[in-house]
Order: structure tokens, then sequence, then C-alpha cells
């Protein structure tokens, strides 16, 4: 199924906007499970299978798995995801930009070696170099527009023939790269207002929104500037604070009930 239908479909389905974002860090992990053979695996899938019918996507970052050499623990993850749940998206966090020629390996891995759904890209090399992934219309292309960080401004706010970077970067993927309707943005909920003029110039294309839970983002200013006429449009990613919600062997349920409170706080503020 299209990375887009998959999503709005567990929108609806699972009444929820909640991407829970998968950044392993064994220190982070329960004692017990900390020097445990396959920990990262297990782990994750224990996070997964505890917060599957609560989410509309899960978003493993690749550089959590690859500092750990557990790169073929990514590709499993992503294979039970697949399998368990079937339905509920996966978004390859990998940031990948480079020359065409280039871009076409890192397409491949994305979508052939881990089977993601959809994969964040930077896009400061120019259309060339995300061609291959606009390519895949069935797959999510989801572009850095306005990052959730401190020194995004430092060049993504830079005034571009009087507008800033952050906005002709949204105003052209609008305009001329989603011929197969498979862009989204990301736009961090720490810059709620910059998310409003992300909204206003790219229509209902869906926006990602991490920045929520450890950095700090304020759920109400994320719905009341980003969301759609719908009600719908965004991917509200977590990481930390589901992850590391319990410190103990009911990580898990603690990891559910973060997400179920994050997921009830965004809908009351959706339809309140
Ligand atoms: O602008 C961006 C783009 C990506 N990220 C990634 O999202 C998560 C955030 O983790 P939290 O623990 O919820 O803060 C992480 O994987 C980042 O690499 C981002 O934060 N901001």
């Amino acid at each position: 199924m299209h990375f887009m239908q998959s999503l709005q479909q567990a929108w609806v389905r699972h009444d929820s906007l909640v991407c829970v974002g998968l950044d392993p860090e064994p220190a982070k992990f329960p004692v017990q499970l900390r020097d445990a053979p396959d920990a990262v695996f297990a782990f994750c899938a224990a996070i997964v299978d505890a917060t599957a019918d609560l989410v509309c996507a899960f978003k493993p970052q690749i550089a959590h798995f690859a500092a750990l050499r557990a790169e073929e623990t990514l590709e499993r993850l992503i294979a039970h995801i697949h399998a368990e749940h079937p339905g509920v998206p996966v978004i390859l966090d990998a940031k990948r930009g480079d020359i065409g020629s280039t871009a076409q390996h890192y397409a491949s891995e994305a979508f052939e070696r881990y089977r993601a759904d959809a994969v964040t890209l930077n896009p400061y090399l120019g259309r060339d170099s995300i061609q291959p992934f606009l390519d895949r219309a069935d797959k999510g292309v989801i572009l850095l527009c306005r990052t959730s960080n401190p020194g995004g401004a430092d060049f993504q706010a830079l005034d571009c023939g009087g507008q800033p970077l952050y906005l002709r970067v949204a105003e052209t993927i609008t305009r001329d790269w989603n011929a197969n309707g498979n862009c989204a943005l990301v736009t961090g909920a720490t810059w709620p207002d910059e998310l409003g003029k992300v909204r206003a110039v790219v229509g209902d294309m869906p926006l990602l929104v991490p920045g929520i839970g450890a950095q700090g983002g304020d759920v109400h200013a994320v719905l009341q500037h980003g969301a759609t006429a719908d009600g719908t449009g965004l991917m509200i990613s977590s990481s930390r604070a589901i992850l590391y919600a319990g410190n103990d062997e009911s990580f898990a349920d603690a990891a559910r009930a973060a997400t179920l409170a994050l997921r009830d706080t965004i809908n009351r503020h959706r339809r309140g």
C-alpha cells in the first residue's frame, strides 16, 4: 500500500497523530535488559508491540542503530513491524542527501534493504538528489524544512528573495517536487509560528513534527498552527519521552501509558 494511504488510514483507524520514535540507547534501558543478548531488538520490539494500536507511524532513527553496529537489528525490527502490525507505516529517519548517482543507493538502502515506507531527506543538494526517492510514488519522501533544533534557524531562516529559506523550500517542494503526491515536510514542534507559515504554503501536505516531549514543544500550539481542516495532517513524533518513560521491567507498559496520554492530549486539542 502507498505510504500516504497507510498514513491516512492509520490516523483514522488508531484515532492518532502520534508517531513513536525508536531511538535505542542501551545505557537508558532497564538494567535487567541492558546486557541481555539482542537487547536492542528486545527493547524496541517491546515498545512497538505495546504501542502499535495507538500510533499513526513508527520512526526508527538510523544513527541510533548504526552507532551500535545494529543495522541488522533495524532490518529485523522493521520486518517485525510489517509482520505483526501491518498497515502501520515505518519512517526511516536517515536525513540522507547526496548527488543523484549516490542517492539511488540511499533509496535502495531505505526501501529495499530496510523496507521503510518513507524516509527523511535533506533537500539542500537540490532536486536531482531527491529524484530517485520522488520516483517511488508508493513511498513517502519527507524533507527537512524547519528543524526543531536551536541552530535550525542558522540557514533555514536566511532571507531568500523576501522570504525565509525554509518557506522557499516548502513552496518549491509543494509546487515542483510533489507530482506523485508523496512528499511531506519536517517542521519542528519547537517553532509553532513557523509551522503555521509552512501549513499556509503546503495545503494539506503531511508534516512530520518532532520536538514534543524531551525538546519541550507544546501540543496545543502544534495543533493550532499545524493541523489541517479535518484535524489531521500531522505525524507528531516523540522518542525519549515515550521510550524511557519507565526504567524497570514494566518499561513497555510505561511507554504505552505515555503514548496513550500523548494521543489523548492531542485529540483533546484537535477536537476542543
Ligand atoms: O528537526 C528534527 C528532525 C528530526 N529529529 C529527530 O526526532 C527525534 C526526536 O527525539 P525526542 O527524543 O523526541 O526529542 C530524534 O530521533 C531526532 O533525530 C528532531 O528531533 N528534529
